[in-house]
């Protein structure tokens, strides 16, 4: 499912209609046709309806999902929220259909009918505002977005909720609250923001037609699920050897954080890496080795219980490297992080601590020969963009692809939407994983999976893009059968990988 702009969507409805040749008239149709059939999960035929419809092809969109309930014979009001002059083009095709068929209009300004309809409404479909608005909601549909808030029954929206751009970058905005939202032909970037998302409620996308060409053309951000992992997900050949899924390094740790790296080298050991080897202090690989049997250890010399660079450490020898995990912030430990960046020989996946170390040399990140992965989350971003952390969440997907293209890095930004950029511009929103992630060491689980994966024989993106979803997909399978979101621990998460590689192949 491709995410886009309010732009894209114009230009994909655009593509349609003038080079493919599908009138606009049956677009809107396919919206309000599609829309009601599904709606009629929420509804039995005893249940009124309240349509809100606007000026623009949104509200168009509300007359035929009128057209369509009326005609099942369900108690259908439309109230329209603009003057009968501003109803123009496909809109008014379909608002004539609407009454031609029997429909009912009347105006919002008529308080005292509206609110006594709103008493007694199961239902609302707002089609008041759809991607076609600019700047904040304004009266009166600011008002009457207030009372559909107000009011209890189930708020259906159409496309977006009524308030909410496609578009990221907005703080000052109202809204209405929707219950469930059905998203025209593509998922809109607000859907997947922490300040907007809420206000879609549940939600779906419905097909309208557009063409399936139209979308690669004009969007290049999609949303990662189950599918695209099932499609791009490598099977393990019959007689692989182990020197075939990766001879992986991982370096960190220290003695205030021992878990974190021997959490990392567990899950990528677990996702599939044929070979690990974990460079840390002796201190450290004295406490951890016992918990990860199956890796091999490096020691490397330490001061103070901060890990300091060994010359003698071969990371070319290695088909990726990660480092970050643990290590802390001294600046005992910046020789070590020049020296990764610097020789190894394939991808690099910094993390945690690393993103610390690695500021200084973004512009020699920039040119690495290999792919190099920073998985930062919301707050690491902001550090290394020197932005504050609300500017990183208003506009997430520019400025991850803001960076990935200047440092010529894959950036995987963790958050309730984990967003994947590689610098050619390709974004992917993971669709899994749950609250209980948001705790410590999921972060190293995630590193550990991401090492694996990039090792295994998949497009760098793709491997990205499968280890975020294998990784919410874990957690969300140990949360469905045996924890909840509350005692989810990330060592919880390694377990689930199994689930995941077992269940969906
Ligand atoms: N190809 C498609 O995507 C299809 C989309 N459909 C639906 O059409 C809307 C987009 O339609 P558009 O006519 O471009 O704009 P809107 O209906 O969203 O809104 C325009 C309308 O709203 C008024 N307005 C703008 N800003 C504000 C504001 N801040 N406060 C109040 N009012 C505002 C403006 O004056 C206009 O009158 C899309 O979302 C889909 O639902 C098609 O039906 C099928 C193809
Ligand atoms: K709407």
């Amino acid at each position: 499912m491709f995410i886009v702009t309010a732009k894209e969507m114009y230009d994909i409805d655009h593509y349609t209609m003038h080079e493919a040749g599908l009138d606009g008239k049956i677009l809107m149709e396919n919206a309000g046709r599609a829309i009601s059939g599904r709606m009629e999960k929420f509804m039995d035929k005893s249940n009124k309806i309240t349509v809100f419809a606007g000026a623009g092809n949104n509200g168009g969109d509300g007359f035929v999902i009128a057209r369509t309930l009326y005609n099942r014979s369900y108690d259908v009001q439309v109230f329209q929220v603009v003057p009968d002059q501003k109803i123009t083009g496909d809109a008014h095709y379909h608002k004539l259909l609407y009454l031609n068929y029997g429909g009912r209009v009347f105006s919002s300004d008529d308080h005292g009918h509206l609110v006594s309809r709103l008493d007694e409404t199961d239902v609302i479909v707002d089609a008041m505002v759809g991607i076609g608005i600019s700047g904040k909601l304004r009266a009166p549909i600011s008002d009457i977005a207030e009372r559909i808030n107000q009011s209890d029954a189930t708020v259906i929206a159409v496309d977006v909720p009524s308030g909410l751009p496609a578009d990221e970058g907005i703080s000052n905005f109202q809204s209405v609250q929707a219950d469930y939202t059905y998203m025209v032909g593509a998922a809109k970037m607000t859907a997947f923001l922490e300040s907007t998302s809420p206000y879609y409620g549940g939600w779906e996308k419905v097909d309208i037609g557009f063409p399936a060409s139209s979308f690669p053309m004009c969007s290049s951000r999609e949303l990662w699920g189950e599918e695209q992992y099932r499609e791009t997900m490598p099977e393990r050949e019959k007689y692989a050897h182990k020197g075939k899924h990766g001879k992986g390094l991982i370096i960190g740790g220290s003695s205030k954080m021992p878990g974190s790296i021997a959490m990392a080298a567990k899950a990528s050991l677990k996702a599939g890496t044929g070979l690990l080897t974990v460079a840390s202090s002796e201190t450290v690989i004295r406490m951890i080795a016992s918990h990860c049997v199956e890796a091999m250890y490096q020691p490397v010399p330490e001061s103070d219980g901060y890990l300091t660079d060994d010359p003698d450490l071969s990371v070319s020898d290695y088909d990726a490297v990660a480092i970050g995990v643990g290590m802390g912030r001294s600046n005992r430990s910046a020789a070590a992080f020049r020296h990764a960046v610097q020789d190894t020989n394939g991808p690099l996946i910094v993390d945690a601590d690393g993103f610390y170390h690695v500021k200084p040399l973004l512009d020699q990140l920039a040119q690495r020969e290999h792919p190099t992965v920073l998985t930062p989350h919301p707050g690491e971003m902001a550090e290394l963009m020197d932005v504050s952390i609300p500017e990183v969440l208003k506009n997430p997907f520019r400025l991850s692809a803001e960076f990935a293209e200047k440092y010529n890095v894959y950036v995987i930004l963790k958050g309730r939407h984990t967003l994947i950029t590689a610098p050619d511009g390709r974004q992917a929103v993971n669709d899994t994983g749950n609250p209980g992630l948001a705790k410590g060491g999921s972060g190293d689980v995630l590193t550990g999976i991401v090492h694996a994966m990039v090792m295994q024989e998949q497009g760098i993106f793709q491997a990205l893009c499968n280890a975020c979803f294998v990784h919410g997909a874990a957690a969300d399978w140990m949360v469905e059968n045996s924890r909840a979101c509350h005692d989810l621990m990330a060592t919880d998460v390694i377990e689930g990988i199994s689930m995941v590689y077992r269940a969906i192949s």
